[in-house]
C-alpha cells in the first residue's frame, strides 16, 4: 500500500474508518465509547429539532445521568464554540472523524462523508421527518425515550398526541399501558408543559370530578343494547348520524364486565345532543381497536371534534394501547349555549373513526364561573339600583341598555379571554415553534459553517489534489515520452532481435568453422610437437653426427699456408724451398738445393695460390660447431712476415677468417633463426708484456698503463675476463667496424722498425730453460739446433673473442661458446742478437707466451693431469677452448722463400707436432688400410650428416609451413573471433 498513492481524504476516511471501528462500529454498543458516540449523534439530532431534548427522559438502560451531563457538555461546548476535547473521548471524535487532519478539522462532523454505522445523518433525519406523521422524530432508535407525550391546551380541549420512539418497548400496548391507568385512575390531563411529568391538580376539582353525575351515556354502536360500566348507564345507541356499526365477542381489555367495548360505531358519522340545557360539560370518550377480532382495519387515525372544534388531534388508538384495550379520553371540555345542543363529531385521517362509547358529565367547575358571573351580576345590579335611585326612568332605560350591552360585553369579553388564551397558547406554540425554528436556523447556520469550513478544507484539499494531479499529469507525459522511447527501443531492440536469430545461424556456422579450424589447430599443433619431437632429436642426432665427424678429423686440426714470394723475393732470385708440384693433398714436401728434403703432412695444405675463400672452405665447419655449443681456437703460428694477419685478417679486397668466420655465424644464424636466438658479442684485446689489453677501449696504447684485466674462473671450466668490453653486433658491418677498430688499436710497437721493416729485423732468443725442458716441438727444435724465434717489434698476440649465447626455440636449450681467433707473435729462428731493454723484456714476453702455448699442447698430447695453462696470460685466455671437447684450429704460415727454410722447418716440425696431439703415437702406427677406413667412417658419417642436414632441412621446411599454416589460421580465428564478438557487442 505504500506504493500506491491515496487520495489524503480517502486516506482520512480509511484513517477514520479503521479507528472508529475500535470505538463505535464493535458489535453491540456495549462500550462506553459507542454510547458516547452514539450520544453524540443523537445530541445532533436533537440540537437540531428541539430544545426539549434535554427533557427527554432517558430509557433505563443506560445511565443517562451521565448521558445528560455529557450531552450538556456537549451543548456547551458547541455553544462556546469549541470542538470536542481529544482528552474527554479518546481517539476519534464523537463524530467518528480522526481530527488530526488539518485539512478535515472543521469538517470533521461532515455529513456528506459516508460512515458506516452512522446512519443518523441529516439525511436520515430528514427522512424521519417524513416518515414522522406527527412532526416529531425519533431522536434515538436505540435509546428511545419510553411515553407518550399528550400536549393539550390549558383552556382548549386539545389533545395532540406525539410519540417519542422507544425501541426497548415490546409492543405498544405495553407502552400505553399504564397511560390508560394513569388517565384512567387520576383523570389527570398531560399539559405539553408537563411532558412527562404529572402535575397535580386542585383538590377541589377532584372532589367536583368526583361528583360529577353523567348526564348522559351512549353505548355507541349498542344497538338496542344498553349497558353498565363503571357504574355508568350506558344507554342503547342513539343520536347518532351516519357511520356503521360493529359489534364483537371477543373479551375487550383483561377487565370483565367491559361490555362498553364490545360494539362501536366508525365510518363518518358524528352525535348530536339537542336535549341538554345550557352549560360546560366533560365528555369522556371510550375508544377500542378491535383489529384482530372481527371488523374493519385496525389502522385509523382520527381527529374529534366537539362544538365543531378540534378537541383530540390524531389519535392513533392502536398505537396508544394495541389492540383489544380499552383507551378513555377523559374530561373533554364542551359549552352548550343552549338549543343548538352538543355536537361531536369524529373525522378520519388514516382509515375510519371508531368509538365505543360516550359520556357527558356536568362540568363541576363551571359553577364557580357562574358564581363569578353572578357577582359581577350583582354588582352590576347594585350599581343599577343605584342608578335608579339616581337617575329617572329615562336612565332606568339607558341602564337596561346599557346592561345589556354589558352582557354582551361581557360575552364577548368571555369569548375575547376565551380568544386570548387561545392566541396565548398558540402564542406560547409560535414562540416555542419560533424558538425551535431560532435553534434549527442556529443549528443550520453552525451545519452551514461547518459546511463552509468543510468545503474550504475540500477546496485545500482538492486544490492539492489538483497540484498533486498536474504533478502526475506532468510524470505521466513523461512516463508516455519514456514509454514512447522505450517502445521504439524495444521495437529497434526487436528487430535487432530478429536480425540476431539470423545471424545466429551464421554465427553457429561461424562456430563450427572455429571449431574445426581449432580442431586442425589442435592436430597441427599435435603434428607440430611431433615434428619438433623429429626435429629435435634430428638436429641432436646432426649434432652428435658433425660432432663426430669432426673428432674423426681432429679436435686439433692443422692447415698449412704458404705465401707467395714478395715482389723483393721474387726481386732478389729468391728459391722455393716447398715442391708443391710433387705434393699430394695434404702433403708438403720441403726441398733443400732442389732436392726433396722432408716430407710433411697436414690436414689440409694451401699453396701461395690459395684463395682467402679457399682457406676458409674448409674452416667454415668450425663457425657450425661453435653454434653447436663448441669452444673453438682458432690461431696462426708462423714465422714473421709469413701471412699470419693475412689469413687471419686479410685486408678489405680480401678478407680474412676472422671476417669469413664472424659472416658464417650470421649466416648460419640466419639460418637458424626460426629455431634458436642468439647474441653475438666480440672482444678485441691484447696480449702485450704479459699483460691483457683490451683494444675496444678508446685511447689505450701499447705500454700505457691501463685498467689491469685478469682472467677468472667463474664457474667450472669457463673462464672470464671481467671488465672485458664486449660489443654486441647484429650484422657484418657492425663487425667490420669492430675490427677495425681492434685493428687500429693494435699494438704498434715504438721499435725501431715499422710494420716492414719489422720483418726484415730478425731477433734470435734462446728459448728459456722451461721451453727448453718441454717435450715435444720445442725438444725436436733444439734437437735442430734450433730455438724458438719470436718477433719482436710491432706484432704482439692479438686476439679476437667471439662470444656467443644461443637458445634453442623449441626446447629452451640454451648453449654459451667461445671462437678464438687468434693472431700470435711471430715465431722466427733468429740470431743471437743482443736486444736490450723494452725489446727485450717484450721479446721475452712472446717467448714466454709461445712457449707456455708449447708446454700446454704438450701437456694435453701427453694426457698429462696437470695442463699448465696459468703460465701465460695466452695459454689462461685460451683455456676454456683447449683440450676437452673444444676444437682448435692451427694455421701454420710458411714462407717459400728457401731462405727461411731453417724458420719454415721450425715451424713445419711445430705444426707436426701438434697435429700428432690429437692422433696421439698410437694412431701414427695405424696402416693405411686403417686410416683409409676411418677416412671411410668419416666420409660415411660425413654423408650420414649431409642426409640428415637434409632431412632436417625438409624438417625445418615443413615446420615453417606448418607455422606458416599456424599462423594463418590464428589469424583467420582471430578474424572470426573478431566477427562474432564485433556481432556480439552489435547486439
Ligand atoms: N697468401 C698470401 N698472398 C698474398 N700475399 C700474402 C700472402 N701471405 C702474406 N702475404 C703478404 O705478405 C706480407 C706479410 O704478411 P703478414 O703481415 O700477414 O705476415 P705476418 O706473419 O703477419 O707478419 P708479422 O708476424 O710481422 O705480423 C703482407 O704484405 C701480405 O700481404
Amino acid at each position: 500500500m505504500e506504493d500506491q498513492w491515496q487520495d489524503p481524504l480517502l486516506l482520512t476516511d480509511v484513517s477514520f474508518l479503521e479507528q472508529s471501528s475500535h470505538y463505535v462500529f464493535q458489535g453491540k454498543r456495549s462500550s462506553k465509547t459507542a454510547e458516547m458516540a452514539d450520544l453524540g449523534v443523537s445530541w445532533l439530532e436533537q440540537s437540531s429539532e428541539t430544545a426539549e431534548a434535554h427533557e427527554s427522559l432517558p430509557d433505563n438502560r443506560i445511565d443517562y445521568d451521565s448521558w445528560a451531563k455529557q450531552s450538556a457538555e456537549i451543548i456547551n461546548m458547541e455553544n462556546s464554540g469549541d470542538r470536542f476535547p481529544n482528552d474527554a473521548i479518546e481517539g476519534p471524535s464523537l463524530l467518528g472523524f480522526l481530527l488530526t487532519s488539518p485539512d478535515l478539522e472543521n469538517c470533521a462532523d461532515s455529513p456528506d462523508i459516508t460512515c458506516n454505522g452512522f446512519q443518523e445523518t441529516p439525511e436520515f433525519l430528514k427522512n424521519a421527518n417524513r416518515r414522522n406523521v406527527t412532526n416529531s422524530f425519533d431522536l434515538s432508535l436505540d435509546k428511545g425515550i419510553t411515553g407518550l407525550e399528550v400536549q393539550t391546551s390549558k383552556d382548549a380541549n386539545l389533545l395532540s398526541f406525539s410519540r417519542e420512539t422507544k425501541g426497548i418497548c415490546e409492543t405498544p400496548a405495553m407502552m400505553m399501558q399504564p397511560l390508560f391507568q394513569e388517565v384512567k385512575s387520576s383523570k389527570r390531563i398531560l399539559f405539553p408543559e408537563a411532558s412527562f411529568e404529572l402535575l397535580p391538580k386542585p383538590a377541589i376539582e377532584d372532589e367536583l370530578l368526583k361528583i360529577s353525575i353523567p348526564v348522559l351515556s351512549i353505548n355507541a354502536g349498542g344497538i338496542n343494547m344498553a349497558v353498565i360500566s363503571g357504574g355508568i348507564n350506558y344507554q342503547e345507541d342513539s343520536f347518532f348520524s351516519g357511520g356503521d356499526v360493529m359489534t364483537t365477542d371477543a373479551t375487550i381489555g383483561d377487565s370483565e364486565g367491559l361490555s362498553l367495548y364490545q360494539t362501536a360505531r366508525f365510518g363518518n358519522f358524528s352525535y348530536k345532543f339537542q336535549s341538554l340545557e345550557a352549560g360546560n360539560y366533560l365528555v369522556d370518550l371510550h375508544l377500542a381497536e378491535i383489529v384482530f377480532t372481527e371488523g374493519p382495519s385496525g389502522m385509523r387515525i382520527f381527529d374529534v371534534f366537539i362544538q365543531e372544534e378540534k378537541v383530540v388531534s390524531g389519535i392513533d388508538i392502536y398505537a396508544e394501547v394495541g389492540s383489544n384495550t380499552p383507551l378513555v379520553l377523559p374530561d373533554l371540555r364542551a359549552f352548550v349555549h343552549g338549543e343548538e345542543g352538543l355536537s361531536i363529531k369524529f373525522k378520519g385521517i388514516i382509515g375510519n373513526p371508531m368509538v365505543c362509547g360516550i359520556s357527558i358529565r356536568k362540568d363541576p367547575l363551571a359553577g364557580f364561573r357562574e358564581v363569578e358571573l353572578l357577582k359581577d351580576k350583582e354588582v352590576a345590579q347594585k350599581a343599577e339600583c343605584e342608578l335608579e335611585d339616581s337617575c329617572n326612568c329615562n336612565a332606568k332605560e339607558e341602564v337596561f341598555t346599557l346592561q345589556r350591552d354589558y352582557e354582551i360585553q361581557y360575552k364577548e369579553l368571555t369569548e375575547t379571554r376565551r380568544a386570548l388564551e387561545e392566541f396565548k397558547r398558540e402564542n406560547e406554540l409560535k414562540r416555542r415553534e419560533c424558538q425551535e425554528a431560532w435553534k434549527s436556523l442556529k443549528e443550520l447556520q453552525n451545519e452551514l459553517m461547518r459546511k463552509s469550513m468543510h468545503v474550504g478544507s475540500l477546496a485545500f484539499a482538492i486544490e492539492g489534489q489538483v497540484k498533486e494531479k498536474t504533478r502526475w499529469f506532468s510524470s505521466i507525459r513523461d512516463l508516455t515520452k519514456r514509454f514512447k522511447i522505450l517502445k521504439m527501443e524495444h521495437t529497434k531492440l526487436s528487430e535487432e532481435a530478429l536480425a540476431c536469430q539470423s545471424c545466429l545461424a551464421d554465427m553457429t556456422q561461424m562456430t563450427n568453422s572455429i571449431q574445426s579450424a581449432m580442431q586442425q589447430h589442435v592436430d597441427l599443433r599435435r603434428e607440430h610437437g611431433v615434428l619438433k619431437h623429429k626435429f629435435i632429436e634430428g638436429a641432436k642426432e646432426r649434432k652428435e653426427l658433425y660432432n663426430k665427424v669432426l673428432e674423426l678429423k681432429g679436435n686439433i686440426r692443422v692447415f698449412c699456408r704458404c705465401r707467395p714470394l714478395n715482389m723483393e723475393e721474387v726481386a732478389g732470385g729468391a728459391l722455393m724451398a716447398v715442391d708443391f708440384e710433387s705434393s699430394k693433398d695434404g702433403e708438403l714436401i720441403i726441398k733443400a738445393n732442389g732436392a726433396p728434403k722432408k716430407v710433411f703432412k697436414f690436414d689440409a695444405v694451401f699453396s701461395p695460390q690459395a684463395e682467402q675463400a679457399d682457406v676458409f672452405e674448409d674452416t667454415a665447419a668450425f663457425a657450425t660447431s661453435v653454434l653447436d655449443g663448441y669452444n673453438v681456437c682458432i690461431f696462426a703460428y708462423g714465422q714473421t712476415g709469413t701471412g699470419k694477419t693475412f689469413t687471419m685478417e686479410g685486408t678489405e679486397e680480401a678478407r680474412g677468417v676472422n671476417y669469413r668466420t664472424l659472416e658464417e655465424l650470421f649466416r648460419i644464424i640466419s639460418d637458424r633463426q626460426r629455431l634458436f636466438r642468439y647474441e653475438i658479442s666480440v672482444s678485441v684485446l691484447e696480449v702485450y708484456n704479459e699483460q691483457i689489453r683490451d683494444l675496444l677501449v678508446q685511447g689505450s696504447q701499447p705500454g700505457v698503463t691501463a685498467k689491469r684485466l685478469e682472467v677468472r674462473q667463474v664457474a667450472e671450466g669457463i673462464h672470464h675476463v671481467p671488465g672485458l668490453v664486449e660489443a654486441h653486433v647484429n650484422n657484418m658491418n657492425e663487425v667490420w667496424d669492430v675490427l677495425k677498430t681492434g685493428s687500429n688499436a693494435r699494438a704498434v710497437g715504438a721499435t725501431n722498425a715499422n710494420e716492414h721493416s719489422s720483418r726484415s729485423h730478425w731477433f734470435v732468443l734462446l728459448l728459456s730453460n722451461t721451453l727448453k725442458s718441454s717435450p715435444g716441438v720445442f725438444a725436436r727444435a733444439v734437437d735442430h739446433g734450433l730455438v724458438l724465434t719470436l718477433a719482436s717489434g710491432p706484432s704482439q698476440c692479438s686476439i679476437h673473442c667471439v662470444m656467443v649465447k644461443g637458445e634453442n626455440l623449441l626446447n629452451g636449450e640454451c648453449i654459451r661458446s667461445k671462437l678464438w681467433l687468434v693472431d700470435l707473435a711471430g715465431s722466427e729462428r733468429v740470431a743471437k742478437t743482443e736486444v736490450q731493454g723494452e725489446r727485450l723484456k717484450e721479446t721475452q714476453n712472446i717467448n714466454r707466451s709461445l712457449s707456455a702455448l708449447g708446454d700446454v699442447i704438450s701437456s694435453l698430447a701427453m694426457k698429462n693431469p696437470h695442463i699448465p695453462f696459468r703460465n701465460s696470460k695466452l695459454t689462461h685466455l685460451l683455456q676454456d677452448s683447449l683440450g676437452g671437447d673444444s676444437k682448435t684450429l692451427m694455421f701454420v704460415q710458411i714462407s717459400p722463400n728457401e731462405s727461411d727454410l731453417s724458420e719454415t722447418l721450425c715451424s713445419l716440425n711445430f705444426a707436426s707436432r701438434v697435429r700428432g696431439i690429437e692422433l696421439g703415437p698410437a694412431r701414427k702406427q695405424f696402416d693405411s688400410s686403417e686410416l683409409s677406413k676411418y677416412k671411410q667412417m668419416a666420409e660415411k658419417a660425413k654423408q650420414d650428416m649431409k642426409s640428415k642436414d637434409g632431412q632436417i632441412k625438409k624438417l625445418e621446411e615443413t615446420v615453417h609451413s606448418l607455422e606458416l599454416k599456424m599462423k594463418a589460421r590464428d589469424l583467420n580465428n582471430k578474424s572470426l573471433q573478431d566477427k562474432v564478438w564485433s556481432k556480439i557487442f552489435f547486439f
